[in-house]
């Protein structure tokens, strides 16, 4: 395959949108083809109609390109299609394109739970691409396929635990306490009267979605590739926070091991410092050089700090330590609109290329 994958971004005037179009530019593999957003967007060019809010300009390739509706008609050249709708309206629309037999990598909520539809965090869970033969047999599709990637706070959590499940063995336990970056409500998002000087300890729906999420993406596969089965007794405990920071989301975890005694945290330290996912190992362009980062100072990982360690697809992790009442606790950062949302699809369609799922149109 030598010319670019034509790739097209649903939803990309907002925050998820905004930050496919940053790593999409300049992407040794993909090029942005065709951008679509609201009916109060399309026709308009996107530096016109986008609030942009990325601190680095507006790529050229993409500044002044007409934004389309999104309709499976403007975006059938397109190799891939990565979706950051808005969750009202991605379940219909993104239905659309799969069945125009189209590759769609999706941000949403909508599909999460579908039981032929992966949900992958790139880093975590590429096992899971092997159930795309069954889905496009499942929806009479040839080259299309439906992924999508996990919530940003559940990514974060799954990517630390992965390592300390195929070490240590399964998990009884876990509690995580959120601080969540305001990115992650979308633009405008929280009004600023919310959340300046201020802290709100809810998110709708987000508990419900890391208690689940979790367990399918650290369950396994079945043999013949069929169906997901979820992670059997772990129990998962979250409460969420909506806390003035823009981007990054911390997370303080608590976990129980079922095998006991239970690992000590200079062994928990090194199974996260030594963990290799699959992206690494086949060599995708976006996958840092670690997935885990443990920083050894007593007062990280911070936002501002450690959000955009390994270009913001790492995961950072601090202060791991004996906990009183369940085994080891520690603390982690995610950056939710990296490895939280964009960064996600965009690697698992990296891995998804890599294990010829995606089919070049015209080739
Ligand atoms: N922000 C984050 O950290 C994360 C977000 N997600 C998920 O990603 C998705 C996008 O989130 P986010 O970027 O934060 O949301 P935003 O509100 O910032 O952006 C929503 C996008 O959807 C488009 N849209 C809205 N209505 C329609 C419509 N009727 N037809 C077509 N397009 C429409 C908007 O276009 P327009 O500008 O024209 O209105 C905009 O491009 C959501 O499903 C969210 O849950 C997942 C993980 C993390
Ligand atoms: N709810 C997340 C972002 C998000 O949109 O998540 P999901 O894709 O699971 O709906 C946050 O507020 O930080």
């Amino acid at each position: 395959m030598s010319a670019k994958l034509k790739a097209g971004i649903l939803g990309a005037t907002g925050t998820v949108g905004q930050r496919f179009v940053i790593l999409l530019s300049n992407h040794p593999q993909f090029i942005v083809h065709a951008i679509g957003a609201s009916p109060r967007s399309a026709g308009k060019r996107y530096f016109d109609t986008t609030k942009w809010k990325m601190t680095i300009p507006i790529p050229e390739n993409v500044e002044n390109m007409l934004v389309s509706q999104c309709k499976p008609e403007y975006f059938k050249e397109c190799d891939v299609v990565f979706s950051g709708l808005d969750a009202d309206v991605a379940g219909d629309i993104e239905m659309e394109f799969l069945k125009a037999d189209l590759a769609v990598f999706s941000n949403a909520k909508n599909y999460r739970r579908d039981p032929s539809v992966p949900l992958i965090v790139p880093t975590v869970n590429a096992a899971h691409f092997s159930i795309i033969p069954y889905q496009r047999k499942l929806r009479s599709l040839k080259k299309g396929f439906l992924v999508t990637n996990a919530n940003c706070s559940t990514t974060g959590l799954v990517v630390a635990l992965k390592p300390l499940i195929d070490t240590f063995g399964p998990l009884e336990s876990v509690i995580v306490h959120t601080m969540q970056a305001i990115s992650g409500a979308g633009y405008p998002g929280v009004s600023s009267l919310d959340i300046f000087d201020n802290i709100v300890p809810f998110i709708s729906g987000e508990e419900e979605k890391m208690e689940w999420e979790t367990l399918k993406i650290l369950g396994e596969i079945n043999a013949d590739g069929t169906a997901f089965d979820l992670l059997p007794e772990t129990r998962v405990s979250a409460t969420c926070n909506r806390v003035p920071v823009i981007d990054g989301h911390l997370e303080c975890v608590s976990i129980k091991f079922k095998n006991q005694p239970p690992p000590s945290p200079e062994q928990v330290t090194h199974a996260l410092e030594n963990y290799e996912s699959i992206a690494n190992q086949i060599g995708c362009y976006s996958a840092p050089p670690k997935s885990i980062i443990v920083n050894p100072e007593k007062d990280r990982p911070q936002p501002r700090l450690d959000r955009d360690n390994g270009n913001g697809y790492s995961v950072t992790v601090g202060r791991v330590r004996t906990c009183n009442v369940l085994d080891i606790k520690f603390t982690l950062l995610v950056h939710n609109t990296v490895l939280g949302a964009a960064g996600s699809g965009i690697l698992n369609a990296e891995i998804a290329l890599a294990r010829g799922l995606i089919k070049q149109i015209g080739l």
